[in-house]
């Protein structure tokens, strides 16, 4: 656990309205407040940020022109300033998520607009070549926003020996064996047609993962197989009320590292959600809803110490910060005034 009692975090935005680029600010975890929001680089929809292991590397969607990839930062002194390493384009339109291993060695992007993912190598120096493997992915979905795929996220398995990579579009979960010259698939799961999964976050005991739909509002508790890369799903269970019947889309998902709970975020409904997680069998029970105190969920956080949570509302541009409970897993709001015009991710650096 750590002695510290101020974190830094990053936000990335859309470059819409006031926004400038990346933002960081600082959680003081004694007062309980945030504060100190301040750009920490300006680039154009920097949408979703990933920050290395050591917290010496940031990498940054970016858009230029009619252009989109990947920016890479040296983040200076553990600190919220970022210094330009540099960045790698492909035509057309920028990816919606970015993820780097833990030994800062590979970099993965994944398109929704182009329906990809592009892998890159890292170099010495943290900045990134160019993508050496695009892949493009195939099918649709039953739904009018699965006319092709729509690829939301790409990330590591526990041991990195595998990527995953989630597609809205298709309803898939595509895991690829992850080499220097070329990604492979091993392993793909078909989940509910027009469920259109989002993002993906393991359990920490690494057999189970949970799957956030975008379009159907679910979370799928899964069974991961690490000998072969495969998942298996074990329940499907809603995100927002039943009686909700209201536009409501499913954004992020992520589990506590005791790997007791698992919160998930509702856009339209405005919420976030909270399941336990039974340890036996991986299955999820609903606790509770929490109102996120703004429009749009995008994104959320655990803080380092996992004691609180900050979720980003993108349409109200604010952040709200929330105590939670580490027995019960429940949230009670602290702050809901932090300015962040258009927030889209938020993340903390590593303590
Ligand atoms: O969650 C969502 O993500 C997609 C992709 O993000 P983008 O920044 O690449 O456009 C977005 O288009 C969609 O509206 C949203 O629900």
């Amino acid at each position: 656990m750590s002695s510290h009692n101020k974190f830094t975090g990053f936000v990335g935005t859309y470059t819409k309205g006031d926004s400038k680029g990346i933002y960081s600010f600082t959680l003081d975890t004694e007062n309980k407040k945030i504060s100190d929001v301040k750009v920490a680089a300006e680039l154009e929809n920097p949408t979703y940020v990933a920050i290395s292991n050591d917290n010496q590397y940031l990498y940054s969607v970016i858009k230029e022109g009619e252009q989109g990839g990947v920016a890479a930062y040296s983040i200076l002194e553990n600190s919220g300033t970022l210094e330009r390493k540099n960045i790698q384009l492909l035509p057309g339109s920028s990816p919606c998520h970015v993820s780097v291993d833990s030994g800062n060695h590979f970099v993965l992007s994944a398109n929704y607009h182009k329906g990809n993912i592009s892998a890159y190598l890292t170099n010495k120096d943290g900045g990134i070549h160019p993508a050496y493997s695009v892949i493009e992915l195939q099918g649709s979905g039953p739904s009018e926003r699965q006319e092709k795929p729509h690829t939301h996220y790409s990330g590591f398995t526990p041991d990195e020996k595998y990527a995953v990579v989630v597609d809205l579009g298709i309803d898939k979960l595509i895991t690829y064996k992850l080499d220097d010259e070329n990604l492979t698939e091993v392993s793909s799961l078909s989940v509910k047609p027009g469920s259109g999964p989002r993002h993906l976050e393991f359990h920490p005991n690494g057999k189970y993962a949970y799957l956030m739909t975008e379009l159907s509002s679910e979370v799928i508790a899964l069974e991961y197989h690490e000998e072969d890369g495969s998942f298996k799903e074990l329940q499907y269970i809603s995100a927002i009320p039943e009686d909700f019947t209201e536009n409501s889309q499913g954004s992020a998902i992520h589990v506590s590292s005791d790997g007791r709970f698992v919160y998930a975020a509702n856009r339209g409904h405005d919420s976030i959600a909270v399941f336990s997680i039974n340890q036996e069998s991986g299955k999820l029970t609903f606790i509770e809803h929490t109102s996120t105190e703004g429009s749009w969920p995008r994104d959320f956080i655990l803080d380092p110490t996992e004691k609180f949570l900050v979720a980003s509302n993108q349409e109200s541009g604010n952040l709200v910060l929330y105590v939670r409970d580490t027995e019960t897993g429940k949230l009670s709001l602290l702050q809901s005034d932090v300015a962040v015009p258009y927030p889209v991710c938020v993340k903390f650096l590593n303590y």
